[in-house]
């Protein structure tokens, strides 16, 4: 008798569910952080999903063409929805996230209102905000250059101050100071923020940010001396290509001076440079903002991929059955288990700490506003470092959950080719993540080198104050071995440091052991993040139980994982490593009972997924099929090329055949 697979799967996902030992309602509310954030996100998701312009699995077959014009359309129709729903600040986002399609709209909410917003003054945020607020501009962030991206201060755009006309000059000397990679500016944006050279009296003060119109706001020409364009398709179809990343050339092009942002410096009428007492590194603020940003963002995109994977290997079925009975759920095996589980774990912990990073942004924007400047040093050191982990980990674990998924999960139908294809230039934007990292490390050799002199460390560094304690000790506490393993390599690393002839040369050569120095660091955050939280008082049944169970995975996944580091630096002994990845295997098997509930907490809609394998009602078999039969190629039967590729051929080899 024929069985029907496809009913016996979506029973299946009903099974699962009704073995899950928590309250599913509860989590979504932990995951979301509110009761209030659950019913925006979801009705903004259903929003989203029920429109016909936000369709979006058609989007791997457009033409690069196609789906600007498609992504041109969408942020057209979300505006429009704004508008006529009157959506708060916060249903708005949500909105265009669940849009999830990325395009100019990105930069200019994500860079250039808040660079605005940072560096303008009162005065320049009253006249340039409401105009970027109502689209009457469009804006993009445009600081990177053909031949510097990294290196900030290298960059070579020039701003001329011109006495003369109170204006600034704004020039690409050289090829390689052509602006490259701007979001949106290749084909939408109107105005950019430009970083370029401030030139006066002869003097050049380093990079300061200008606003500089581009394009005609009557017919979107560019305007004389400027010369722009995209600078061609990328990595993965669809994906990332919906976006009009630029190339932008300035030959003498005029501003008004008053468009140089002068918060945090200014050039008088007469030419005179004058610095505000703020310090200077406020330049980098709207990176910081956005790097706060990308670390929530990574917890989205790792779930996404750990929704599609969990429920996708609760259906798929493989061997496990001698006599024609049921095959065993991937699901159930160890391996999946062990490569799976710890990709949950990691997407909470991630959530937890990009909440609790957006807190510390918050308190420090706060402090910025009052000129209390002491926590900026630790606003950008885990800004960095957490951006770094965080999406490296999550561009890795978006590839694993493919690999999970077996040969479906290379399918475009998946979603997981397009998500990573989307997700992966996280690792270079924002911050080349090894540039980011030894950020850290400098600041981590600096916190070492003080500890001497008796200064403190505070914020994330005050474990380091413990050296006496931290140096010495064995570690039973998990916590404590973290703490042990992150300050004995920083210490390791500075001692090598002096050993050098010059303290540069020092870091250079160890720049290596630096960046593990640096990973320990940010990795003792995120287990920090995660133990706090479970400590909180978390309302609904079962959801702390499986909470605790996810924050030990996860440290003990990173122990695990990293175990030369505890071991080498004797944080732990060879035995305690045996005896957490013991722990680990307990841990998969509490795991296993919730895990669809686990992903169902995260609440998204089959639209936002976009997967077929991560389909809620687990209806995968099907859906597959027709998706197969939707391909451009299936539109006829006979292939287009067949007359002149295909026939040819066949007939040749059939005369050959007769001779
Ligand atoms: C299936 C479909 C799915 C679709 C999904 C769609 C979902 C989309 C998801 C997300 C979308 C998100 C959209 C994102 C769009 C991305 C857009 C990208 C934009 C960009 O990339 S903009 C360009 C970014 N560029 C960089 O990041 C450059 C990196 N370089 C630097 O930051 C600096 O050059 C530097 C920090 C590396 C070095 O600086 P510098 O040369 O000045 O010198 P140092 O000596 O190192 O530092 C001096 C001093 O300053 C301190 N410092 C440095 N930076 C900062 C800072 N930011 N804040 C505070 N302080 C800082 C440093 O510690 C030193 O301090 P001391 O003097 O030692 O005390
Ligand atoms: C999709 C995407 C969107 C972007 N959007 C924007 C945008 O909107 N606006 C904008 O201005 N820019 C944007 N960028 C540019 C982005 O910010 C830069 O690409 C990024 O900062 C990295 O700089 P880079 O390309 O110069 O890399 P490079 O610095 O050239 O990196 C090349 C290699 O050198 C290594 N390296 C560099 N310096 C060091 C060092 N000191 N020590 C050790 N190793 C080092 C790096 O680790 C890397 O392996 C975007 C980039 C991408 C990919």
């Amino acid at each position: 008798m024929a069985v029907d697979h496809a009913a016996a799967e979506v029973d299946h996902l009903a099974a699962e569910r009704a073995a899950a030992r928590f309250d599913v309602e509860a989590m979504k509310i932990a995951w979301a952080g509110s009761r209030h954030a659950v019913d925006v996100a979801d009705r903004m998701a259903r929003l989203v999903a029920s429109d016909p312009v936000f369709r979006k699995d058609n989007r791997t077959m457009l033409s690069r063409k196609d789906l600007f014009k498609d992504t041109l359309r969408k942020a057209a129709h979300a505006w429009k929805r704004i508008v006529e729903l009157r959506l708060t600040e916060e249903e708005a986002s949500l909105l265009r996230q669940y849009v999830d399609q990325p395009g100019y709209v990105d930069l200019h909410w994500g860079m250039f209102v808040p660079a605005i917003k940072g560096q303008g003054t009162e005065e320049q945020q009253k006249k340039w905000l409401p105009l970027a607020y109502k689209f009457q501009i469009i804006g993009c962030y445009a600081q990177t250059e053909l031949g510097h991206g990294s290196n900030v201060q290298g960059l070579e755009t020039t701003a001329t101050f011109d006495p003369m006309t109170d204006e600034f000059v704004i020039h690409s000397p050289t090829l390689t100071s052509s602006k490259w990679w701007p979001g949106g500016l290749g084909k939408a944006s109107t105005h950019a923020v430009v970083y370029a050279r401030l030139i006066t009296e002869g003097k050049d003060y380093g990079i300061h940010g200008f606003i500089v119109q581009l394009r005609s706001l009557e017919d979107h020409s560019p305007l004389p001396g400027v010369t722009l364009g995209d600078i061609g398709g990328k990595f993965g179809s669809g994906a990332y290509n919906s976006m009009d990343n630029g190339v932008l050339r300035f030959d003498h092009v005029r501003i008004p001076r008053d468009q140089m942002l002068m918060r945090l410096s200014q050039v008088t009428r007469e030419g005179k440079y004058v610095q505000s007492d703020v310090p200077k590194q406020l330049l980098y603020g709207t990176m910081v903002y956005v790097r706060q940003s990308i670390v929530a963002d990574a917890s989205k995109a790792l779930s996404r991929a750990v929704c599609i994977a969990v429920r996708y290997s609760a259906i798929r079925k493989q061997f496990g059955s001698q006599d024609g009975g049921p095959e065993t759920q991937v699901l159930n095996y160890r391996t999946q288990q062990s490569r799976l589980f710890p990709l949950l774990a990691s997407a909470y912990a991630f959530r937890f700490v990009g909440d609790w990073l957006n807190w510390l942004y918050t308190d420090v924007t706060q402090k910025l506003e009052v000129k209390d400047y002491s926590t900026l040093q630790e606003a950008h050191a885990c800004t960095a470092g957490l951006k770094a982990v965080t999406t490296s980990a999550t561009a890795d674990a978006i590839e694993e959950c493919r690999k999970l998924c077996g040969g479906h999960g290379y399918l475009n139908s998946s979603g997981l080719p397009e998500l990573f294809a989307v997700y992966v230039p996280a690792c270079t934007y924002e911050g080349d993540n090894v540039v980011l990292l030894l950020q850290v490390a400098r600041i981590l050799m600096k916190t070492v080198s003080q500890l001497t002199s008796g200064k403190q460390p505070v914020g994330t560094m005050a474990y380091m104050g413990k050296v006496q304690h931290l140096m010495q000790s064995k570690c039973a506490v998990k916590t404590e071995a973290f703490e042990a393993r992150a300050l004995r390599m920083a210490v390791n690393c500075a001692q090598n440091i002096g050993q050098a002839s010059n303290q540069e040369e020092g870091f250079y050569e160890r720049s290596p052991d630096l960046l593990e120095a640096a990973v320990a660091h940010i990795q003792l955050i995120i287990v920090t993040k995660f133990i706090e939280k479970v400590h909180q008082d978390i309302p609904g049944h079962g959801v702390k139980e499986q909470l605790q169970n996810l924050c030990n995975v996860y440290a003990l996944y990173t122990l695990h994982k990293h175990l030369g580091d505890f071991l080498a630096t004797g944080s732990l002994t060879p035995k305690q490593g045996a005896l957490a990845n013991e722990q680990l295997g307990k841990l998969y098997a509490q795991v296993r009972p919730n895990a669809v509930a686990l992903v169902d907490a995260f609440n998204y809609t089959d639209h936002y997924l976009g997967s077929v394998l991560g389909r809620y009602d687990g209806n995968v078999y099907p859906a597959l099929y027709e998706e197969a039969w939707k391909d451009p190629l299936n539109e006829t039967v006979v292939p287009e090329g067949y007359h002149e590729y295909l026939r040819p051929l066949l007939k040749q080899q059939l005369k050959l055949s007769r001779l």
